[in-house]
């Protein structure tokens, strides 16, 4: 379970990202965060695996307090929170044997990589995670050789051979045409569905949001303006993540609609 209790973050520039944050996710939830661009859907993902800290509040991961841990606690932290992006940081030069097996030791000494010397029970582990993906046919390919698509595959395949129970998501799909990201979408859900994994994604498309999580974030200017079930998104509710009241603004329902699904 992940617990924000009156979470801030305020940025060394003095900008509040995040204010007073209340938040539970269970374990095994998949949960969509919008908002539009700056509500501080990255910084509220990036505080659960301590890529940023929190400046005030409580952020527990199973009854752990993050905010106080120290090195190899953070790294004890990682190993149970995968993280995807959008750019897929992976090594295009090598396999996608050795990306996911390069990353999902993350204890491993440093010469073990550079040598890519790795047990029979890494690599199995590492092909393992690959087929899970459906790209077992390309575990041998160097990475720049395969499509975006088969990318974000390869870094998911990474993090599952880690078999973290949080995968957190930054716009896995962004970069993906609309046949391929419902590809890489699929594949969340079934990790999701079939291995118990929570998936907590950051996604711009709300139409893709609604369709593959139970459960919906709506972050306006780093305020949580919505929380509830993915079939409860109404139009009213897109206009207050994305463009305050209908009253307020005055605006037709299908425009911020087309905005936000666009
Ligand atoms: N390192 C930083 N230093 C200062 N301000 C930052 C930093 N990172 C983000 N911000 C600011 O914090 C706010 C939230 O940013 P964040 O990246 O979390 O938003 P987002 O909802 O993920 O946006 P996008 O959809 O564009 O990725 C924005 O106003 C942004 O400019």
């Amino acid at each position: 379970m992940i617990e924000f209790k009156q979470v801030q973050k305020k940025y060394p520039n003095g900008l509040l990202a995040l204010k007073d944050i209340d938040l539970e996710i269970k374990q095994g939830e998949f949960v969509a965060v919008i908002g539009r661009s700056g509500a501080g859907k990255s910084t509220l993902l990036r505080c659960i695996n301590r890529m940023h800290n929190i400046t005030s509040g409580s952020l527990t991961v199973d009854g752990v307090e993050i905010s106080t841990l120290k090195g190899k606690e953070i790294r004890k932290l990682r190993r149970n929170i995968g993280m995807i992006f959008q750019s897929f940081n992976l090594v295009t030069r090598i396999s996608v044997l050795k990306n996911v097996l390069v990353g999902f030791v993350p204890d491993m000494p440093v010469w073990r990589k550079i040598l890519g010397v790795f047990t029979e029970e890494e690599k199995k582990q590492a092909l393992m995670a690959i087929d899970q993906v459906g790209i077992l046919d390309k575990a041998y390919t160097r990475v720049d050789q395969l499509s975006g698509g088969q990318q974000q595959r390869v870094a998911l395949a990474r993090t599952l051979a880690q078999h973290p129970k949080i995968i957190l998501a930054d716009e896995p799909v962004a970069s993906l045409d609309p046949v391929t990201a419902k590809q890489v979408m699929d594949d969340f859900r079934r990790i999701n569905q079939e291995l118990g994994m929570t998936v907590v994604m950051n996604i711009h498309h709300v139409e893709m949001a609604l369709a593959y999580a139970h459960r919906v974030i709506g972050l306006r200017d780093g305020e949580i303006v919505f929380d509830g079930k993915s079939e409860d998104v109404t139009d009213a509710v897109l206009h207050r993540i994305y463009k305050g009241s209908p009253e307020q603004q005055g605006g037709s329902e299908a425009h911020v609609i087309e905005a936000a699904t666009n």
